[in-house]
């Protein structure tokens, strides 16, 4: 009885032992799992104009086991004390405008070039003036740049570059080139081909077609918004989900996929003589070469067989779209620029499916995608909201937010006032778009405040642009300004993006804007 009882403590002692051990082991593992490759600390730093390179820095993050939170900033807010107290660090940073930092990240250069010279004037006299050390501030840090952008500008990611030659000026160790991502898409490209070795990828992140439930809308009604141009209309367009309507906010983008025309290619199969009506079964997916083909390149020479051109030819790049409605209206609703080219009369690839091809009652493919950067507006403070043309479409997600934000929020948390500065063509009050303009100026906004290009401007007293309206109207925006107004633009980069920058920095100072920026009460979606 005695020896029983013995042999059952002891039994019990080595399985808790065992359990025990396992334990250990496990965490062990976790730990060396989670641990960055340098055991040191790891910040992760993104400039993203459209939300891609934030979305690749949080999807890093998860991957080293780092709470996005507080391992992943935006670029402007790093800190010198951030650089002095990591050992590594991943920049994560697309290039805007031409060849020039996004917004998030548009004060690194400028604000590091000058730490670092300060800092290294102070080495310099403690050296004696020896300059030797004179860039090595950063002689502790590793990094790793992976830089975004699209090749068919002639910039082709220089954001990434300049933020390599500041980091190398600084004396930090470069963990490899900067690894440059041309025409990054969610669903195609593999984050385990575009991270950097000392970041290990394992599936579960790696985005791809499979296993990311794609979106679709059906176009319920199109509306040229300026019937009077003959060339560049403007129209507006209405989805409904098909499924459960995914959600969005105010600022957010959706990336549709455009198709070809089939006549195009009809054509294109013709002269390859490839049979456009053969059934083919691709990723499980079955249907004819001739729709398969609609949203794949179509290359001048081919060189596959019939078999293969499903699995060969790339897709077409998704174009991106500012949404103009919100999720609680029920409606996707897309505002676009028909682009058609003065010389062969052909229209853009997206905006011609989205504006002529692509009939009531059609699906289209798009994926909404969330822009944090254009979110964190304060609703019950004012607001003035600037753009021409397609931009109407963020400020009008804009409105409708606030106008959400008013009938359902508590009492005494309502929307601040909204000021609409837009510019558009002709002030036909009949046209739709001026009669959406007063629909809005009745029922949301405080001001309504518009340019027409087409107007001659000596004669009639109107302004041209929305930048002269700043300009004129300088003494309410700096009021606005200084009693908290955001400021929003949404619209063309070039011409109406920049213009209104430079009028901004005319009339409130270049530092102010800089500091509106890092309140992020200055947000442009600009294209
Ligand atoms: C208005 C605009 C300007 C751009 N300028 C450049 C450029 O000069 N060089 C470049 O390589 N890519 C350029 N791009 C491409 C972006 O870098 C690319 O789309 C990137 O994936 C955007 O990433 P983000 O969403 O993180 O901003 C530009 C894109 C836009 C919309």
């Amino acid at each position: 009885m005695q020896s029983l009882y013995s042999t059952n403590v002891v039994i019990i002692f080595l399985s808790v032992a065992w359990l025990v051990l396992c334990f250990v082991m496990w965490r062990l593992h976790r730990f060396r799992c989670s641990t960055p490759a340098t055991n040191g600390t790891v910040l992760i730093t993104y400039a993203s104009q459209t939300g891609n390179a934030q979305a690749i820095a949080n999807r890093c993050a998860q991957a080293l086991d780092l709470s996005e939170s507080s391992h992943v900033i935006a670029l402007n807010s790093l800190t010198f004390e951030h650089l002095d107290s990591i050992e590594k660090i991943l920049f994560v940073v697309s290039t805007y405008g031409n060849g020039e930092a996004p917004d998030n990240g548009a004060l690194f250069i400028k604000k590091f070039s000058k730490m670092f010279a300060k800092h290294n004037a102070k080495q310099t006299s403690a050296d004696n003036n020896n300059t030797y050390h004179e860039n090595k501030v950063l002689s502790h840090l590793s990094y790793s740049i992976i830089a975004l952008g699209d090749s068919s500008y002639p910039e082709f990611c220089a954001f990434g570059y300049q933020v390599n030659q500041t980091m190398l000026k600084a004396g930090a160790n470069s963990l490899g080139n900067v690894i440059t991502v041309d025409n990054y898409e969610e669903q195609i490209t593999k984050l385990a081909d575009i991270t950097p070795d000392w970041i290990n990828i394992d599936h579960e992140v790696t985005l791809n077609p499979e296993i990311k439930s794609l979106q679709y809308w059906q176009l319920n009604e199109r509306v040229v918004l300026n019937p009077d141009c003959n060339d560049e209309k403007l129209l507006q367009l209405n989805f409904t989900s098909i499924g459960p309507c995914p959600h969005w906010q105010a600022g957010d983008l959706i990336d549709i996929q455009p198709q070809n025309p089939v006549e195009v290619v009809e054509q294109w199969l013709l002269e390859n003589q490839f049979n456009g009506d053969t059934w083919l079964t691709y990723q499980g997916h079955q249907q004819t070469l001739t729709s398969w083909l609609l949203t794949r390149e179509l290359p001048k020479v081919c060189l596959y067989t019939q078999d293969e051109l499903v699995s060969k030819l790339p897709y077409l790049h998704k174009r991106s779209y500012s949404i103009a409605s919100i999720t609680q209206s029920g409606q996707l609703e897309l505002i676009v620029r028909l682009f058609e080219s003065a010389d062969t009369k052909k229209f853009g690839l997206a905006s011609g499916y989205l504006s002529h091809y692509c009939q009531i009652g059609d699906v289209v493919e798009g994926q909404i995608r969330n822009v944090s950067a254009y979110h964190n507006i304060d609703h019950s403070k004012s607001i003035i909201l600037i753009g021409a043309g397609s931009g109407l479409a963020g400020l009008k997600a804009q409105i409708a937010e606030r106008t959400f934000f008013d009938n359902h929020s508590v009492v005494n948390n309502k929307t601040g006032p909204s000021w609409l500065i837009f510019g558009e063509r002709n002030d036909d009050p009949q046209l739709p778009l001026n009669q959406q303009l007063a629909n809005l100026q009745a029922s949301s906004l405080t001001k309504l405040s518009c340019a027409y290009s087409q107007k001659n401007a000596q004669e009639t007293q109107v302004d041209k642009y929305v930048q002269d309206i700043v300009l004129r109207e300088q003494v309410t925006v700096k009021q606005w300004v200084a009693d908290g107004a955001s400021i929003y633009v949404c619209g063309s980069l070039s011409g109406m993006g920049e213009g209104v920058q430079q009028t901004l920095i005319d009339i409130l100072g270049q530092s102010s804007l800089e500091k509106l920026q890092q309140q992020q009460r200055y947000i442009r979606d600009v294209y």
